[in-house]
């Protein structure tokens, strides 16, 4: 059984990027997607990552970006993944030849997970959300854990509403490669609580998935 990571998305501060590092986590996620109250300019992005300590990788969250968009954020920031959160297609999302994760729209009915995992089959993992597709996320929204869902042949990314309350229940049920919050970390849109933080991520590591 491995240690399952954990990305903490949507941040906007360097001092919560830091309270994260602090807390143990694997990534945070820098969101691009202009209608979010979680959105960074690029002097934001740029303070954040200069900031982070080694090993603490950075992905950069987009939803239907141009190909320029997302070419610009590539050049500046130079993130480590890619999180491709819209209706974007296997080939829009491979073009940029970088790692990337591909998020699912869980909140749509009857997701094929095989069929994803075929479509995205160079994706780095799939991660499911809750939105229905083109819809933005970041909502605390959780999706339907019971229902019948194909384990697909791709590492997979749980996110969508969850929190200190509820991560173990989703690392039991889906053992997880990842898991990714936002939300459920916070004390306001896009403002990070640190303690939150800590204790979603000591939850994550005494979970035994
Ligand atoms: O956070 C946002 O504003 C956002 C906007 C557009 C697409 C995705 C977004 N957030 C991602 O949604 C999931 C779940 O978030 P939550 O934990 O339920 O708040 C997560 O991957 C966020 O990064």
């Amino acid at each position: 059984m491995h240690r399952v990571r954990i990305k903490i998305c949507g941040v906007t501060r360097v001092e919560d990027a830091l309270a994260a590092a602090r807390a143990g986590v694997d990534a945070i996620g820098l969101v691009f997607y202009p209608d979010s109250s979680r959105v960074v300019t690029m002097d934001q992005a740029r303070a954040i990552s200069r900031a982070l300590p080694p090993f603490v990788a950075r992905a950069a969250l987009f939803l239907d970006a141009s190909e320029d968009e997302v070419r610009h954020v590539i050049e500046t920031l130079r993130p480590d993944v890619l999180q491709f959160h819209g209706r974007e297609a296997p080939e829009f999302c491979r073009m940029f030849g970088m790692p990337y994760l591909k998020s699912v729209p869980m909140g749509e009915d009857d997701i094929d997970l095989g069929a994803w995992a075929e479509a995205y089959g160079d994706a780095q993992g799939l991660l499911l959300d809750a939105n229905r597709a083109g819809e933005a996320g970041g909502r605390g929204k959780t999706f339907d854990w019971q229902a019948e869902a194909e384990r697909p042949d791709l590492p997979l990314v749980v996110a969508g509403g969850l929190s200190v309350d509820n991560v173990a229940e989703a690392i039991r049920r889906f053992t997880p490669y990842a898991v990714d919050v936002s939300s459920g970390v916070e004390s306001a849109p896009g403002i990070k609580d640190a303690q939150r933080m800590q204790d979603f991520a000591a939850a994550v590591i005494n979970t035994i998935g």
